[in-house]
């Protein structure tokens, strides 16, 4: 249990009808009565309008609410209070001056509500990451997926798996501790099968191509093209803004432009980048470096070439081709094109259209495709995705003892029961179940004060 009474301004900075001051720990029934005056606690639970007064001057702060939680039914499993105050600047700095005299109060550091939550058991790891992306959530796909994970979607997949390995494990040991004589081979025989269950499930679950990372950071659509032939203009079209320099100079763009947009409710991030062409220009040329980089990344690529050159591409554009493509012809306004486009022999890309990007020809059929192929790499499905780096990385780990079992037959039951163990640490390491002390500091600071 923490000894440390701690408070925060929870609501956002700056102008607001209401403000909530949030206030966990030890002290927060002293603290309580001192600002309200009160002889006895309130009830638990309920609201009172009350006054609020500096506990010195015992000058008035403000008419507002008081929630109390009486630990540990709590968001942090501690005694909580919440003061909903107006949201006047004044009102609020006034407000947390008062807490800051209140002996045994200090103010919190960013996340450390969540993370008092999280050590007194009222969520697991994946959970509190569900709740920081929840708040940063700026797309309905984030805010449903970020709700998921709240709710323990992943957590009750991870634990899940655990358990499996955890019973696993007691073969092993029962053999280990009663077995009359080694039988190492047969004991691996029933095992086997359950991991490699396992480890197929595991595989499958990794292999979601990133999607649930590419909800939470945005899917990454990268132009890509031949300097003038309208980049920028594309860009400015789907931002619906001036964002990026328009010229009738080759070589206008040279670094990356980034744009964060919401199509059909999922984060994507629109990204221009420099003409690619050979150039005798070092600026230039660590632009078109950068814009090949970024396109390696790309999750969608949209390809600008000349509508009145097609079928002829720049061979340094058409060898990035791909399954992820989209080819714009772009100036079609300036190109006569027959009914059929022709697609070159053997280039595999999702279409192949024509568009004036300046003339907004073409634009409607294109926008309709690529909110379809953005919600094809992005929807939701019935199973949790993986949102970090971090799970990966523990189920990497996972699958590497898994493996190292698989590998190990005829080694000694314990050192087979000891690959077991690690698997599931591995696991216990994505919810928080075992001891993971070193990595709290990286989650939590993800977090806003106040959270
Ligand atoms: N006729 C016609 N002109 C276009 C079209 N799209 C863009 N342009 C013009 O082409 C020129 C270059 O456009 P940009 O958007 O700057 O091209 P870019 O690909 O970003 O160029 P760089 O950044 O230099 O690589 C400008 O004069 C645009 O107005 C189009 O569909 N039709
Ligand atoms: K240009
Ligand atoms: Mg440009």
């Amino acid at each position: 249990m923490s000894t440390e009474t701690i408070y925060a301004l929870s609501s956002g900075k700056g102008r607001a009808g209401v403000s909530v001051i949030r206030l966990s720990g030890p002290e927060t029934r002293a603290a309580v009565l001192k600002l309200t005056g009160r002889k006895v606690m309130p009830v638990s639970r309920e609201a009172h309008l009350c006054w609020f007064r500096d506990p010195l001057t015992n000058v008035r702060l403000d008419h507002g609410l008081l929630l109390y939680f009486e630990g540990p039914k709590s968001f942090t499993g501690e005694d909580v209070a919440e003061f909903h105050i107006h949201g006047g600047r004044a009102v609020v700095g006034g407000f947390l001056d008062a807490l800051a005299k209140v002996e045994g109060l200090r103010s919190a550091l960013p996340g450390e509500f969540t993370r008092r939550a999280f050590d007194h058991g009222k969520m697991d790891l994946t959970a509190a990451e569900g709740l920081a992306d929840l708040i940063n959530a700026e797309t309905e796909a984030q805010r449903r997926q970020a709700l998921r994970l709240m709710e323990g979607s992943l957590a009750t997949l991870y634990e899940g798996w655990r358990a499996e390995i955890i019973h696993a494990m007691a073969y092993l040991e029962a053999d280990i501790d009663f077995a009359d004589e080694e039988v190492p081979d047969d004991v691996a025989e029933q095992v086997a099968p359950i991991v490699e269950k396992l480890r197929a499930k595991i595989i499958d679950h990794m292999g979601d191509g990133f999607k649930g990372e590419r909800i939470r950071d945005g899917l990454q659509v990268v132009i890509l093209g031949e300097p003038n032939i309208g980049k920028s203009t594309l860009l400015n079209f789907l931002s619906r803004r001036d964002v990026a320099i328009v010229s009738d100079i080759a070589g206008t763009t040279r670094d990356v432009l980034e744009v964060h947009l919401d199509i059909s409710g999922f984060p994507v991030t629109i990204v221009d980048t420099a003409g690619i062409r050979e150039s005798g220009d070092v600026i230039e040329a660590e632009g078109i470096r950068r814009a090949e980089s970024r396109a390696e990344k790309a999750g969608i690529k949209i390809i600008m070439v000349e509508a009145a050159a097609w079928p002829q591409m720049p061979e340094r554009l058409s060898r990035r081709v791909d399954g992820d493509s989209i080819i714009l012809l772009n100036k079609s306004d300036q190109a006569v094109l027959g009914d059929q486009i022709p697609k070159p022999y053997g280039l595999d890309c999702i279409a192949v259209l024509p568009v004036s990007a300046k003339q907004e020809e073409g634009t409607s059929e294109f926008l309709q495709l690529l909110s379809d192929e953005v919600e094809k790499r992005m929807e939701l499905t019935d199973t949790p995705n993986l949102t970090r780096g971090r799970h990966r990385e523990a189920l990497y780990n996972c699958l590497e003892h898994l493996d190292r079992f698989r590998d190990g037959s005829g080694k000694e039951l314990v050192l087979l029961a000891e690959d077991l163990r690690m698997a599931a640490r591995s696991l216990g390491a994505i919810t928080g179940r075992v001891d993971v002390e070193d990595i709290l500091d990286v989650i939590f600071s993800e977090f806003c004060i106040g959270k």
